[in-house]
């Protein structure tokens, strides 16, 4: 390299082992974004933290909110693995799932599918070419914290009454008068790195708009605002059941589209729109 030659920032993230251009698919979940790759022909998952970050990259790479791996499973019809954009791991992603739910279930003209995921089995279901996902059982006393009723442990300078709901992954919903003028920005990250989530969590505010209808905002853990959350959706849902102020069927607005959530006896279903935006391949080299 020439003195004075800047390196481009991609080299500076670590090699990948399999340097085969990786083929993707960009896909959309109400405005949530994936970059989703299928190595379910490969030996092994090719994510790494390093190049995930890299993908991930808005301006230097392709850009996502989350990114799933697909990967064969010898008990379930595909394993999912979820990245968030500062390379970090989820244990789930509700509209990532639906996303790739709705791409394999094309693919193999299946109504049905079974897929494994750090938190354990999912499934989703084809209803009249509506993809549903069960996101299984709430957690509520998630990292140990039952439902944190009060405010003053996350010294944060917010007055509210939030609810900690695990799906998989950690969830502190706030209700809010008015999810508009939610402090999601300033807010979102304090809240998310307060010592109460030992491992951080994603932050929600939601208001109630109409009799089973919330407008939720979304703070998601390592990767900031999003236009919508799945599993956030999903803990927003029994949050406000668990409250008295809804039902256990709910429409969630979201900013970037609307989601339906309905709490089973045998989990927290899912459901709301999927895009498939376009296919593409990272150019030889990327990430190494
Ligand atoms: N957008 C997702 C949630 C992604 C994971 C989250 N940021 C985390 O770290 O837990 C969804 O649709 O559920």
């Amino acid at each position: 390299m020439r003195a004075g030659l800047v390196r481009p920032r991609a080299h500076r993230y670590m090699a990948r082992m399999d340097d085969t251009p990786l083929t993707f698919h960009k896909m959309h979940g109400a405005g949530n974004d994936f970059v989703v790759i299928d190595s379910r022909h490969r030996a092994s998952g090719v994510m790494t933290a390093a190049l995930a970050q890299a993908i991930g990259d808005r301006h230097r790479g392709v850009g996502f909110d989350q990114l799933a791996e697909l990967r064969s499973d010898d008990a379930a019809d595909l394993a999912l693995d979820f990245w968030n954009a500062d390379g970090s791991q989820a244990g789930a992603c509700g509209n990532a799932t639906r996303c790739v739910a709705a791409m394999v279930m094309a693919q193999c003209k299946a109504t049905s599918l079974s897929i494994r995921t750090a938190r354990g089995l999912l499934r989703a279901e084809d209803r009249d070419g509506q993809i549903w996902v069960n996101m299984g059982a709430p957690v509520l006393d998630w990292q140990g914290i039952p439902l944190a009723r009060d405010c003053d442990t996350l010294h944060l300078p917010l007055s509210g009454d939030p609810t900690a709901v695990g799906m998989g992954n950690p969830h502190c919903v706030f209700f809010v008068p008015d999810a508009e003028a939610a402090p999601v920005a300033s807010q979102g990250p304090l809240v998310e790195h307060d010592p109460l989530f030992p491992e951080a969590t994603n932050v929600e505010f939601a208001a109630l708009s109409a009799p089973n209808h919330l407008r939720l905002r979304v703070w998601e853990r390592g990767t900031g605002i999003t236009l919508a959350c799945g599993s956030g959706a999903c803990a927003t849902a029994v949050a406000a059941h668990l409250r008295g102020l809804t039902g256990r069927q709910v429409t969630i607005t979201a900013d970037g589209g609307t989601l339906m959530v309905d709490w089973r006896d045998d989990g927290v279903w899912l459901s709301g729109p999927v895009a498939h935006v376009f296919t593409a391949t990272l150019a030889a080299g990327f990430g190494a």
